[in-house]
């Protein structure tokens, strides 16, 4: 894909997860990068139900706008993933409705926000760390998601909302619907024993991808 269809892509699939309510008013932001190695990024302040194709940032490594509106305040965390992760082609943070509620609750595993009960949490994601709350835009997001980009493909702002990443952006999206559902199922079965995958089962899943 050239850049422009690139551009037309990031357009369409933010409405639709707009459209579908994984994106809400002017919440959240992506990126993905380009074949010249800048990134696009949405602007900040933008919502996802109403991007712009020509109005799209372009930042590069050291996040320089090189074109278009201000990025996000987020960029830095972006850059931080892409920097840090080879296989990491684009960025994903929403405030999506279960994944923000899971964000806000008191004793998570910060190692692994979601303990495995359904096989395509364990294929997509693996493993979601939490990192400790700090205001949104804090540099300190792109430190701590930077020591933790080679070896995870999501991660939970704490009191805030995901992260995620993928090869792609259809990639990145799709991870991060199938974890909203994941962090939905986790409210819905709260008042039932849950009957988590094995140590056996989850080994089996590992090695496969999605
Ligand atoms: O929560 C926040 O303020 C940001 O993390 C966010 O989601 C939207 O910020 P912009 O991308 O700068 O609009
Ligand atoms: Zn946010």
């Amino acid at each position: 894909m050239n850049e422009g269809q690139i551009r037309q892509k990031v357009v369409e699939l933010a409405r639709s997860m707009f459209e579908r309510g994984y994106a809400t008013g002017g919440s959240g932001n992506l990126s993905v990068k380009l074949p010249n190695g800048h990134f696009l990024a949405t602007p900040t302040g933008s919502s996802f139900g109403r991007l712009v194709a020509e109005e799209l940032s372009v930042v590069d490594i050291d996040g320089n706008l090189i074109s278009g509106k201000k990025a996000s305040k987020e960029v830095a965390f972006h850059l931080a993933l892409y920097r840090n992760n080879p296989k990491c082609n684009a960025v994903v943070h929403l405030h999506s409705t279960y994944l923000t509620a899971l964000s806000c609750l008191n004793n998570l595993d910060h190692d692994n926000a979601i303990k495995p009960f359904t096989p395509y949490y364990v294929m997509r994601i693996g493993q979601m760390p939490v990192i400790p709350y700090l205001k949104p835009g804090h540099p300190q997001i792109a430190q701590e998601l930077g020591k933790r980009a080679a070896d995870y493909r999501a991660f939970l702002l704490a009191n805030h909302g995901p992260v995620i990443t993928g090869v792609d952006l259809e990639d990145a999206i799709d991870n991060a619907e199938e974890l909203e559902e994941t962090a939905k199922l986790i409210f819905l079965l709260k008042n039932n024993s849950i009957k988590y995958l094995t140590k056996d089962e989850v080994a089996e899943l590992s090695g496969s991808s999605k």
